[in-house]
């Protein structure tokens, strides 16, 4: 995984381990005399110059456990992280972590043999935590380390919705009052339960899109509901942004447009709301796009980016003859992404492990994740 811009000298670079085997997470606890001590960690350490991160993470993974991590399991980037410490006294270069940061999913065997491990090689304790515990912040990790639990809050798997059409001129006049019915009563039918699921609608007065919205919350309130960033602001102006919201999405033009203002020197113009970010992304151009507004988010400690779409990995049925990026180019994409990236376009919930060893993170869709039958991963 490299960086964005360049500037990786000026940086220590760390490789750093979320291990994990389904919903138990490994930490590791970090000595009193060491930076960012008696705190909790991932199992991690310095890259040395001649180490290209994954490397680095493969020594320091069995350096630290024992555990040979090229043997079996699986590990994808989830992202890069740079944070400025300011709690060490002097004023070398030292203070400033750039995190590059993989999953490493153990396989059954592995975790068969690790589960009872309390200690690490250095004789550091080790403990297997639940997903829950860990991102209820009941464990004190160094503070870089938020943005990875926020990408780790973003489901494996997404829902999108159908497109739902609107007549702008003449407001939702019956047959559009009609096709709103069909397309809640749809997705109230299809959506598997608990699903997280980006609702995304055809463009209209974001008065008509904040009613379908909160009318799926309201049948709904076990979804996770992403939206997009206009709609977001809209009904958290209007008081009216359900609890079931838990990002706002930017589109390719609206992360452009982002792009844009920082070049010009001004701030981006994403409301000061809190809520996480999605955005969705077809090249290396706005990949780099992404990673300057992750980066931008961070230093700014503003909504933190946690997921980006790049789309389309294979044809669809909708669109055959678009061109599509295909696994090769995908890995190589991904590969560069700074945030954990989001593998979309033709894909199906099934495909997440195939996702996984080509640098993806997690899967969405939509023909072939809104059924009833389909199974949380
Ligand atoms: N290992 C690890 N380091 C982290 C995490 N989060 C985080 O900010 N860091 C920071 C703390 C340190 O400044 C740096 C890692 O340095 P380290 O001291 O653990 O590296 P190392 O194992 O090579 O140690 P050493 O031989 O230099 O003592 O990265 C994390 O989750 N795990």
């Amino acid at each position: 995984m490299s960086t964005a811009s360049g500037e990786r000298m000026k940086y220590i670079d760390v490789a750093v381990a979320v291990i994990h085997y389904q919903e138990k997470y490994l930490l590791g606890y970090r000595g009193s005399h060491q930076h960012q001590g008696d705190r909790y960690e991932f199992v991690g350490g310095k890259i040395e110059a001649s180490e290209q991160p994954k490397q680095a993470l493969i020594r320091e993974v069995y350096e630290e456990i024992g555990l040979d991590i090229t043997s079996d399991g699986c590990i994808n980037p989830l992202g890069v992280l740079r944070h400025e410490y300011l709690d060490i006294s002097d004023t070398d270069r030292s203070k400033t972590v750039c995190l590059h940061v993989f999953r490493v999913q153990l396989s059954p065997d592995q975790f068969a043999v690790f589960r009872d491990k309390t200690q690490g090689c250095e004789g550091q304790r080790l403990h297997w935590v639940s997903k829950q515990r860990l991102l209820d912040n009941q464990y004190v990790l160094p503070e870089a380390n938020q943005s990875i639990l926020q990408w780790l809050r973003l489901d494996d798997v997404i829902c999108i919705t159908n497109q739902l059409s609107f007549n702008d001129t003449q407001g939702l006049d019956a047959v559009t009052e009609q096709s709103l019915v069909q397309w809640l009563e749809y997705h109230h039918q299809s959506l598997p339960q608990s699903a997280t699921v980006y609702v995304r609608l055809a463009s209209s007065s974001l008065k008509q899109q904040g009613r379908v919205v909160l009318k799926l919350c309201a049948r709904r309130t076990d979804l996770n509901v992403i939206i997009q960033q206009p709609l977001a602001d809209y009904l958290s102006q209007t008081n009216k942004l359900p609890v079931q919201v838990i990002a706002q999405h930017l589109t390719q033009a609206m992360l452009e447009h982002q792009l844009q203002q920082l070049q010009h020197g001004k701030n981006t113009s994403i409301s000061q709301l809190s809520l996480p970010i999605t955005v969705s992304c077809h090249s290396q151009y706005q990949i780099q796009a992404v990673n300057i507004l992750a980066q931008y988010q961070l230093n700014h400690k503003l909504a933190p980016v946690i997921g980006a779409y790049l789309s389309p990995v294979q044809p669809t049925q909708t669109h055959p003859e678009q061109p599509c990026l295909g696994w090769e180019q995908f890995a190589i994409l991904a590969e560069h992404c700074e945030v954990p990236v989001i593998a979309l376009g033709g894909l199906a919930p099934q495909d997440l492990a195939t996702v996984r060893r080509n640098n993806g993170d997690k899967v969405a869709g939509i023909r072939q994740f809104l059924t009833q039958e389909h199974q949380k991963i």
